[in-house]
């Protein structure tokens, strides 16, 4: 459903993304493993448009994203959750799903109950502002927000930094669900290796702008997340 095709990205003239080339099918959630600084939060800023591709393409359903706008992928069905959670502190969780369904084709009320099946806290806190939530309450809303707009695919960055374990294991459990159950397929970009063998089905591992290696989940073993994951 996403073909990612030899792409490149770079920042001026230097190339940070060289020809990285993957397919997510329906049924994958696929993790984007790598050091820091190896490229993979500007690979996931140039599937969703936040960055140009200096070469390359991106197919989403068929059809060719590689140079429409952000909010036009957005609106094609590509639903991103940023590194940091960035949910807007000042408006209140209610205010914040809404944001999330605005310029989608969702009903917000029938949406909204759906997502609380999901993350039923958020139900609890919905006139509570977003900044004064804990860090795993903050990720939960950044990622029911992004449903909102019921999207045909979810790209996350790194959603269990900073995030206490018990929650991490909650939010893999929810991520699973969900992307069973409404067969959404994930990308997810990940440092957390249990969390990712948990909720991966498949692996690709980035060194230095490019994919050095990559799989089915059980393929990762512990020689090659020495090799290229551990500092
Ligand atoms: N706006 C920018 N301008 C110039 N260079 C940048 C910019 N953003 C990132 N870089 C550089 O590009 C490289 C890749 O950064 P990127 O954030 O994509 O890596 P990453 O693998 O996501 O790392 P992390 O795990 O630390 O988030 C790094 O060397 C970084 O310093």
């Amino acid at each position: 459903m996403l073909k990612v095709e030899n792409v490149s990205v770079n920042y001026g003239k230097s190339r940070v993304v060289s020809e990285v080339s993957f397919h997510v099918k329906k049924e994958d959630s696929l993790v984007i493993l790598g050091r820091n600084g190896v490229g993979k939060t500007t690979l996931l800023k140039s599937i969703i448009g936040l960055l140009n591709l200096k070469e390359g393409s991106l197919t989403l359903e068929g059809k060719d994203i590689s140079r429409i706008k952000t909010f036009e992928r957005s609106q094609s069905g590509i639903a991103y959750v940023p590194q940091g959670r960035e949910i807007i502190p000042q408006l209140t969780v209610q205010e914040n799903l809404e944001l999330g369904a605005m310029a989608h084709a969702v009903q917000y009320h029938k949406k909204v109950e759906e997502i609380f099946e999901y993350f039923p806290i958020l139900s609890q806190h919905l006139k509570r502002k977003g900044g004064v939530l804990s860090g795993g309450q903050q990720q939960q809303l950044a990622i029911a927000r992004a449903l909102m707009a019921d999207p045909q695919i979810l790209i996350l960055d790194e959603p269990t930094e900073g995030i206490q374990p018990n929650t991490v294991s909650e939010i893999a459990n929810t991520l699973d669900r969900y992307h069973k159950e409404k067969k959404v397929p994930l990308v997810i970009v990940e440092q957390n290796l249990k969390f990712a063998r948990k909720i991966g089905n498949k692996f690709l591992i980035i060194q230095k702008g490019t994919v050095v290696n990559k799989g089915s989940i059980d393929e990762l073993t512990d020689d090659i997340s020495k090799k290229y994951l551990s500092v």
